[in-house]
C-alpha cells in the first residue's frame, strides 16, 4: 500500500492528483457507499472525454458503463425548433440535470436505468435505451463537474485537458463526419457559443477535479494509473482486501491498451 501511495505521489505531479484524494486513498475511504464506483469525466468539447471513458471501460477487469450528459438535453422549445442551428447548446440550462441525477442514483443502487438516446443531426431525443448496472459507472460531459449535486455523487472526478486548437480541429472533423455540419457552421458555432462557454463554465471546473488528464487517450501513463487506482478501490470496496493491501496485490499496470482506440 505505502509503495503505491509513494509511487502515485511521485508520479503525479501537482495538480494532477489533488491532496484530498490522496488522503482518502491513504485512508482507504474513497468509496464509502455501497454499490458501484461513480466517476465523472469532464472537459471541453472534443477534448476526448468519450474516448477516455471507452479506454477505461475496456481496460477494467470489472463491468463498466458510460453515460453521456448529452443524452439529457432538454427538448427544444417550439421556437427553437424553427431554427435549431441558432440554439446555444453550450449553456448549462440546456440540460436536464435532475433526470441525469436520477439515472446516476439508480445505477448507484445497482438498478438498470432508462437513458435517452440523443441525435446530434436533428438535435432531439430519438429513443430510450436500457443501461444495465455495472461495477464502474462513468458519467461524461462538458458540465459534469459544474453541477454541485451531480458532482457530489462522484467517487472520482476527472478533467480531460486538451488544447483548444486541437479540440477545434477535432470538432470540425467530427461534426462534419458525424453530426451533419459544414466547416462554416462549426466555426460559427465555435465562435458564438462553444468557446465562450468553455472559458466561462467548463475550464473553471478543472479545479473541481481530483485528477487532470492532459491530452486524453494519448496520455497512456495517466490512463494506466487511473485504471490501477480504480481496480484497487474496487478490490478494497468489495472486501477482497483490507486497506493495508500491498502494491504486489494490485492488478498489473499492463492492461493491453496500446495507445489506440
Ligand atoms: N487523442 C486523440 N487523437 C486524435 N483524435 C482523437 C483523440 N481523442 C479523441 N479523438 C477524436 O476526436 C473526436 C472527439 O473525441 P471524443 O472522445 O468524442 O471527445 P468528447 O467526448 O470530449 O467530445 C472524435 O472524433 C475522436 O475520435
Ligand atoms: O444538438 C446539439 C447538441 C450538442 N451540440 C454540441 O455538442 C457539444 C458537447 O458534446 P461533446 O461530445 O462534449 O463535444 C457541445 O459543445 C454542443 O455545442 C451540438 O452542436 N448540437
Amino acid at each position: 500500500m505505502s509503495s503505491l501511495v509513494e509511487s502515485l505521489e511521485h508520479a503525479l505531479s501537482p495538480p494532477a492528483m489533488n491532496s484530498d484524494l490522496l488522503k482518502k486513498f491513504k485512508l482507504g475511504t474513497v468509496n464509502q457507499h455501497a454499490g458501484p464506483l461513480i466517476i465523472g469525466v469532464a472537459g471541453g468539447s472534443a477534448s476526448g472525454k468519450t474516448s477516455v471513458c471507452k479506454v477505461i471501460e475496456g481496460m477494467m477487469n470489472r463491468s463498466a458503463t458510460v453515460v453521456a450528459l448529452d443524452s439529457f438535453y432538454h427538448d427544444l422549445t417550439e421556437e427553437q425548433k424553427l431554427n435549431p442551428s441558432a440554439v446555444n447548446y453550450d449553456h448549462p440550462e440546456m440540460f436536464d440535470f435532475d433526470a441525469l441525477i436520477e439515472v446516476v442514483q439508480g445505477l448507484r443502487r445497482g438498478e438498470a436505468v432508462q437513458v435517452p438516446v440523443y441525435d446530434y443531426v436533428t438535435s432531439s431525443r430519438v429513443e430510450y435505451t436500457t443501461v444495465p448496472p455495472a461495477d464502474i459507472v462513468l458519467i461524461e460531459g462538458i458540465f459534469v463537474l459544474l453541477h454541485e449535486e451531480l458532482r457530489d455523487l462522484f467517487d472520482l472526478k476527472i478533467f480531460v485537458d486538451t488544447d483548444s486548437d486541437e479540440r477545434l480541429a477535432r470538432r470540425i472533423e467530427r461534426d462534419i463526419a458525424e453530426r451533419g455540419r459544414t466547416v462554416q457552421s462549426v466555426l460559427t458555432q465555435y465562435r458564438q457559443t462553444v468557446k465562450p462557454a468553455h472559458d466561462d463554465f467548463i475550464q473553471p471546473t478543472m479545479r473541481n477535479a481530483d485528477v487532470i488528464v492532459p491530452r486524453g487517450v494519448d496520455n497512456k501513463s495517466a490512463l494506466d494509473m487511473i485504471v490501477s487506482y480504480l481496480q484497487f478501490v474496487v478490490l478494497q470496496h468489495s472486501g477482497m482486501n483490507s486497506p493495508a493491501v500491498s502494491h504486489a496485490q494490485l492488478p498489473s499496470m499492463n492492461h493491453g491498451y496500446n495507445g489506440h482506440l
